[in-house]
């Protein structure tokens, strides 16, 4: 089956993904060149706008997004993240319309501490990804790293909690998915506060 995706389709999905990196370059959760967004554009097939590789992202421009397929690979633009793969797995395996990967602190220090999961309950913020705040344990796994995009989308597709729309992935960052950039936003700065509050609570 054929997708038609205009530049302006693309351009479009750049500036907001510019914008969301933007935003997250801010709070310091995109170091250096770290971290990656996307967006899908299609389903059938799988369309995904993806920011380019090895950009500072806190300077995106509408320009720096890739058009990927359903296995990462470009279809047009540059040289899409190195990260493409899993942003393709994650829309596929979730239905998500958005995903989100940062490289911070809190992910990391907490992922050490926690190789099994991490498990949050009788938090308010748990409302933030459509848990209820009481009476309820909610898991955020821990999957090991790798460089092979393969090996850590099966790892996250066995990890994964459907209650929790996030893994973190050891010594490396977090990955969260949302319907929409705005919802993966919105998860990913719930998911963060949650694990600084597990950082101060040891
Ligand atoms: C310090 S960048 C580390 C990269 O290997 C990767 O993990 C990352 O998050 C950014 O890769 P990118 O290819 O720019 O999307
Ligand atoms: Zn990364």
């Amino acid at each position: 089956m054929s997708v038609d995706i205009s530049d302006f389709d693309l351009a479009e999905a750049g500036a907001v993904l510019a914008a969301e990196s933007a935003r997250f370059a801010s709070f310091g959760w995109m170091r250096g060149t770290s971290g990656n967004l996307s967006v899908v554009l299609a389903r059938d097939p799988l369309r995904l706008a993806v920011t380019a590789s090895g950009h500072d992202k806190g300077e995106l421009t509408a320009r720096d997004v890739v058009l990927v397929d359903g296995a990462g690979a470009a279809v047009a633009g540059g040289r899409p993240s190195a990260e493409a793969e899993l942003h393709a797995r994650v829309a596929a395996l979730t239905g998500a319309g958005a995903v989100v990967h940062v490289h911070t602190v809190a992910s990391v220090a907490v992922g050490h501490r926690s190789p099994e999961g991490i498990v949050f309950r009788d938090v308010e913020m748990l409302k933030g990804i459509g848990q209820p705040a009481h009476d309820v344990e909610v898991t955020l796994p821990v999957i090991a790293n790798s460089q092979d995009m393969t090996v850590l989308g099966d790892r996250l597709e066995a990890a994964r909690e459907p209650r929790m729309p996030a893994v973190v992935v050891a010594g490396h960052g977090l990955y969260v998915w949302g319907q929409s950039p705005r919802q993966a936003r919105h998860h990913t700065e719930v998911v963060e506060w949650l694990l600084e509050l597990e950082l101060a609570r040891r």
